[in-house]
């Protein structure tokens, strides 16, 4: 029984002690692969005939209306939904990690145990530290959850999902409850983190701006599956003062407003 989803390993297998990223599985080349996915919860259809292919070290962003499905085709790729038909293929059964908006930290453990939360073997907590170092909390490994701030508890969630070293970041608008200057700090973190394991990310968010500042390609998601798929070319890290940014933001936000509500 697991007590939250991001506690459940997705993909389980026994931890791997190892200093480099393991090397990835491309043996079909890609991170991911959805053919014909739908999407119903009773008489609601919420994805219909999605195909996706997801390169490995991608940074892909899913945008769309509210509803249109964001969350579920996140869950159906983390595993925790299975598809009504269609195939999610995820590259070699990647270690698949999910961080949500809520941190979910055990108010009940220090946070560097939270981080270490289903590690096993004596080096648990030193890597839950190297983790903590990674998203700039070195020494708070021994304060509890609730004595950090809502943008401290992220990091620490980041950590906690790094810290298996995942193939498959998936983030489901992970900082949707910060506030406008912890968010820009958070993307350059994640960016950082990113480009230094090289993971594959899809990212969830209702912000066109920080889909375009942190992703290679945003796609619009909606009842007939993928509406846009804008790849970004803009050199890293972007600034929405940036030529081109704006355009893009534009063009996406277009896109969503010209879609009915609802779908
Ligand atoms: N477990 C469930 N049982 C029944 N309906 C569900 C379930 N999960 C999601 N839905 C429905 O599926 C639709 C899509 O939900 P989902 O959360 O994926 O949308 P979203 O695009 O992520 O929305 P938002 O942007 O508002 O978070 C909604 O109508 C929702 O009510």
């Amino acid at each position: 029984m697991w007590l939250t989803d991001i506690d459940r390993p997705v993909t389980p297998r026994e931890p791997v002690v190892h200093d480099a990223p393991p090397a990835r599985d491309t043996s079909h080349g890609l991170a991911l692969r959805l053919r014909g996915v739908d999407k119903s919860f009773g008489t609601r259809h919420v994805l219909q005939q999605l195909d996706l292919n997801v390169e490995p070290g991608e940074f892909v962003a899913l945008v769309g209306r509210s509803g249109c499905g964001k969350s579920t085709l996140l869950r159906l790729i983390a595993g925790l939904e299975q598809p009504s038909t269609g195939v999610v293929e995820a590259g070699g059964g990647e270690e698949r990690r999910l961080m949500f908006q809520d941190a979910r930290l055990l108010p009940w453990k220090r946070v560097v145990d939270n981080v270490a939360l289903g590690l096993s073997g004596p080096d648990a907590k030193a890597r839950a530290m190297q983790a903590l170092e990674q998203v700039g909390l070195a020494g708070r490994g021994q304060d509890w959850p609730a004595t950090l701030s809502g943008g401290q508890r992220q990091r620490v969630a980041l950590a906690r999902a790094l810290v298996h070293r995942p193939r498959l970041l998936l983030l489901d608008e992970p900082l949707g409850a910060l506030d406008a200057l912890t968010r820009l700090e958070m993307h350059r973190l994640i960016e950082q983190l990113w480009q230094r394991h090289g993971f594959t990310a899809l990212l969830v968010t209702h912000d066109v701006a920080e889909a375009v500042a942190l992703a290679d390609r945003v796609l619009l998601i909606d009842r007939s599956g993928i509406a846009l798929d804008a790849t970004v070319t803009l050199p890293r890290p972007r600034s929405r003062a940036a030529p081109g940014f704006a355009e893009l933001e534009e063009r996406v936000l277009r896109h969503i407003v010209g879609q009915p509500a609802g779908s």
